[in-house]
Order: structure tokens, then C-alpha cells, then sequence
């Protein structure tokens, strides 16, 4: 069995969509599909794109092979063998724009595009949602957390608590592009080349019949780089005063304590004091980690109380994105093709937020001229040409029509970059250090208001006029 392969990493209904489009020779018909969420994640002000290295090497490595083929004639739709033969051959032969990783994004734009045909369009679907998700939620987490406190270290730590090996190592990667500066996970570290660190856990110190021997031994063992974990018995009666001794054993032998942990208590209270015994030691270059249940909103009350904590080690709260588990990205068909021509199509729902925009849409980042600073996204048709030739635009609100002005000293950034073409990677993918800068960059575009972890000020998407009259138009034929 090779728990590797991700071509099954799909819902029975896609496979069994292809098989009636095969059986009703339609499978070569082309479909337009978008992947975007309707709402921003723990009430922050933008989310962090993330997933598309993980679904650029799926779809690359699409193949059913002969155990996949076997498997899937032994359900009991009955595909026909000619269907199997033709799932032997299978290659994606579509197109695919995407955002980049990093990039900074909104409810309700696509965030990746798909034109194929309908057989190849519908299979992508479960495993696009599913890497684009969590990996988006998980990095936006990741951001927030780095917004509280912007000049600490941060250290991923969930693996243990993670819904399993996948999301523990997609998912310290999400929180490295998004401004974590480690992580625990060594398989991470060496997947992605992502930098590691550990400290020592309790089991550590209760191994030892002394806390200072087990503080010493590992210091010896780990003398460039030991962060000792002092709350085992008691963080400031014997922990810290048992780090300072070997702490300064250590300065005997020409060495230097990085680090000390605390892992339980108040860490407020217990950084404050650690902090006074270590500089009173004249120790003050040993840094203070914290863990324990960490997350952005206690993080932020320990800085509030003064705690002097430099690093950060956050597990369970990050790596489930415990505050809120899910995000509901959503796979929607756009627009099909008919007799050699693209038609958009609409679902509607009596939730207005569901109705579909029909037709493909590209988004444009507009940029003021004047600031640099981003000022909304545009959404429009692909064949409304290029936003970019600088003609005024009307930027237009479909929940706030009263909201439109026009726009003129603008730049507009293409946000959907081609990934694929005629099933061709074109997208030189860039290496996760240079995504990490890309994020930096991205941040630095936007108003401080639209960024704030609380209660943000609404970025808007507006949606080109022209894709707001087919949507009403199509709202209207559908109804009547
Ligand atoms: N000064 C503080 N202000 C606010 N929250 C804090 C403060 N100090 C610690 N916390 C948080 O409070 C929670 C305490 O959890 P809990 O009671 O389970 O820990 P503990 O009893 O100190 O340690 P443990 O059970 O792990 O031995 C943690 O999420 C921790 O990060
Ligand atoms: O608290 P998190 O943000 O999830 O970070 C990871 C936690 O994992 C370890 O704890 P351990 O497995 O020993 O559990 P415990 O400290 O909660 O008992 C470590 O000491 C952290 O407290
Ligand atoms: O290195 C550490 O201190 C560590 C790693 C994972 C989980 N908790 C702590």
C-alpha cells in the first residue's frame, strides 16, 4: 500500500461524475471552476494563502495506477472496463491560475481557477479544498500570532496535537510562510528545509535523580544551543536557581545557556521573576521561552502584564486553529462550454451569500499611486481584457451599490498567477524563504486598519459592473 499516492484523495461523487460524463460523452465538455471563501476566518481582517506547493505536486502527480484501477472496479457503481482503461491514461490537460502562497486574501475571490475539461475539473475539487483550507487557516493563524508579537521568536510546536502527520507537516509549513521562524517537526525541517529546534521535555528531568544533574548532563550534551525546561518540581525555588548554577558552570567552561522554558503557572508572574534571578546572576543574555496552550489573545495579555518572555513555543492552539477549526472554502462552476464557447452559469440559494458570480473572473490588487498602499480588489470577467491598461474603473459594492466611486490614479495587480497551462507547469515555484518575504512584502501594502487582529476595518472586494449585470441578468432568467 503506498500511503503516499493522492489520486483516491477525492470524494466517490467526483469519480463518479467523470464516470457519467464518460458515459454520456460529455467528459471532454470544458468547465470553469473557482475555489474562494465566503468568510474570513477567527474574525481577522484578511487571510494568508496557502496550500498551492502541496496541490501543484498533486496534480503533477495524478496517475491511476493498477492497484488504484483495481480497487476502484471492485465498487459497486460497476464502471466499465473502457472507463478504467481511459482513467489508465489520465493527465491533466487543463489550465489553473492560482494565487501565490503568502498573498494576503478575501472572502467571496477566487483564489484558484480552473479551466478543463469537465472529467479532469471535477476530480481536483476534493483535494484543492482540502490542502487550500486548512493550510490558508492555518497560516492566517500563524499570522495573527506573529502580529502580537512581531519581534519574538516564534516556534511551532503542535505536531502532537495535530489532526494527524499531514496537518502536523503541512501545517508547520503554513505557519513558517506566515512568520514563524521554526519548528519541532524534524520531518518538516527536512521536507521543506524549514529550521528546527527543541528544547527537553519533564520526562528529562525525572529521569535524573537531581534536577541539576539532568540540567547539567544536557547541558554538556547540547552546549551551543540548551534551553533547560525548569518547571519539572518548582519554576522558581528549583528550577531557575538549578539553570543559573549550570548556567554559570557553563560560562566556566567557555559556554553560554541559550535558554530557559516554563511550561506551566502564571508566566507572567514566573518570566518577571526568572528574568530578575537570571539578570541578578548576570546572565542576562539567557532568553525566556513560554509554553502552554498558548495563543494570540493570551500572548497578548501575558505582554500586556509585562511578562519577559522573548520566545514563543505554540502547539495545540495554532496547529488546529483551535478558536475555529474549518474554513469553509468552497469549489464552484463558473461557466461551461457550449458549441466552442464559454457560458457562464449561476447556482442560486436563498441565502444570498451563496448565490454564485457567474463567468470566469480574474482579481486585481488596485494600488493607490499616490501611497502604494492597497486600496481594494477588484474582481472582473476575463474577457473585460486587462485591467492594467489604467483606464478609470468603477469600483462597485454589490452588498453597498451606494458605495461605488470611480478610480483613476491606480495601479492594478493580476493576483491570479497561471500555474498551469494546457497541463503544463508553468509556475516556477518559489522556495519557501522567498514566500515568507513575498508574505513581509504583501503585509506592507495594506493599512494598518484592515490588518488589526480586532475588529478590522472591512477591506472590500468590488466586482467589475459588468460581472454584476450578467449575474442579475442570469438571477433573473433562472427565476422566471
Ligand atoms: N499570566 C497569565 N495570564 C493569562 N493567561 C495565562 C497566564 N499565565 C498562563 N496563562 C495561560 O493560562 C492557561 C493555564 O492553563 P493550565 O491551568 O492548564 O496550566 P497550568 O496549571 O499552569 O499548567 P499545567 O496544567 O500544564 O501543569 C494556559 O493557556 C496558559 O498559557
Ligand atoms: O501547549 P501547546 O501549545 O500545545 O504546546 C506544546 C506542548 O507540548 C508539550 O507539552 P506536553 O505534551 O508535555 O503536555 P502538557 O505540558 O500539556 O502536559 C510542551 O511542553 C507544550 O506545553
Ligand atoms: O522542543 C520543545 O520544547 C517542544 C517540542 C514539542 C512540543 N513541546 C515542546
Amino acid at each position: 500500500m503506498n500511503y503516499g499516492d493522492l489520486t483516491l484523495h477525492t470524494d466517490k461523487y467526483q469519480i463518479n461524475m467523470m464516470y457519467a460524463h464518460w458515459r454520456n460523452g460529455t467528459d471532454r465538455q470544458k468547465a470553469a471552476f473557482e475555489a474562494y471563501f465566503r468568510k474570513l476566518p477567527f474574525g481577522n481582517g484578511f487571510a494568508v494563502f496557502a496550500g498551492l506547493g502541496r496541490f501543484v505536486e498533486y496534480v503533477r502527480g495524478l496517475r491511476f495506477d493498477d492497484e488504484t484501477l483495481r480497487y476502484l472496479a471492485e465498487q459497486e457503481e460497476g464502471y466499465e472496463s473502457a472507463f478504467l482503461d481511459k482513467l489508465a491514461g489520465f493527465r491533466f490537460t487543463g489550465d489553473i491560475w492560482s494565487m501565490e502562497e503568502g498573498a494576503l486574501v478575501f472572502a467571496g475571490e477566487p483564489l484558484v481557477r480552473i479551466e478543463a475539461e469537465a472529467f479532469e475539473a471535477h476530480l481536483l475539487e476534493t483535494a484543492l479544498l482540502n490542502f487550500i483550507n486548512y493550510q490558508t487557516l492555518i497560516a492566517t493563524k500563524a499570522a495573527r500570532i506573529r502580529q502580537v508579537a512581531p519581534d519574538d521568536a516564534l516556534l511551532e510546536f503542535g505536531t502532537r496535537r495535530a489532526q494527524e502527520a499531514d496537518a502536523a507537516v503541512w501545517g508547520a509549513r503554513a505557519a513558517y510562510l506566515a512568520g514563524f521562524d521554526a519548528t519541532s517537526n524534524l520531518r518538516a525541517g527536512h521536507l521543506f528545509g524549514i529550521p528546527t529546534s527543541g528544547t527537553h521535555a519533564h520526562a528529562w528531568v525525572q529521569m535524573h535523580d537531581s534536577e541539576e544533574e539532568a540540567f547539567r548532563l544536557y547541558a554538556q550534551t547540547f552546549p551551543l544551543q540548551v534551553t533547560l525546561l525548569v518547571d519539572t518540581y518548582d519554576t522558581l525555588r528549583s528550577g531557575v536557581p538549578n539553570a543559573i548554577r549550570v548556567a554559570k558552570w557553563m560560562e566556566d567552561q567557555g559556554w553560554r545557556m541559550q535558554g530557559i522554558r516554563l511550561d506551566s503557572g502564571d508566566l507572567a508572574y514566573l518570566s518577571k521573576e526568572a528574568r530578575a534571578m537570571l539578570d541578578q546572576a548576570g546572565l542576562e543574555y539567557v532568553k525566556i521561552v513560554a509554553s502552554n496552550d498558548l495563543d494570540e489573545n493570551i500572548m497578548l495579555d501575558l505582554k500586556a502584564q509585562g511578562a519577559r518572555i522573548d520566545s514563543w513555543g505554540i502547539g495545540t492552539q495554532l496547529i488546529t486553529a483551535a478558536d475555529q477549526p474549518a474554513l469553509g472554502g468552497v469549489y464552484k462552476l463558473v461557466a461551461k462550454e457550449r458549441d466552442g464557447e464559454w457560458e457562464p452559469v449561476i447556482k442560486i440559494s436563498g441565502n444570498p451569500e451563496k448565490v454564485t458570480t457567474p463567468g470566469a473572473k480574474d482579481v486585481y490588487r488596485i494600488i493607490d499611486r499616490g501611497t502604494g498602499i492597497a486600496i481594494a480588489d477588484y474582481v472582473a470577467l476575463t474577457d473585460e481584457g486587462d485591467v492594467r491598461s489604467g483606464e478609470p474603473i468603477e469600483l462597485f459594492d454589490p452588498a453597498h451599490p451606494y458605495l461605488n466611486r470611480t478610480v483613476s490614479d491606480y495601479e492594478a495587480l493580476p493576483m491570479l498567477t497561471p500555474v498551469f497551462r494546457r497541463g503544463e507547469l508553468v509556475y516556477g515555484q518559489p522556495d519557501l524563504t522567498a514566500i515568507r518575504s513575498g508574505h513581509r512584502r504583501q503585509l506592507a501594502m495594506f493599512r494598518r486598519e484592515h490588518l488589526r487582529k480586532l475588529n478590522p476595518e472591512h477591506y472590500p472586494v468590488y466586482l467589475s459592473v459588468k460581472a454584476w449585470k450578467q449575474k442579475t441578468e442570469l438571477i433573473r432568467k433562472r427565476k422566471t
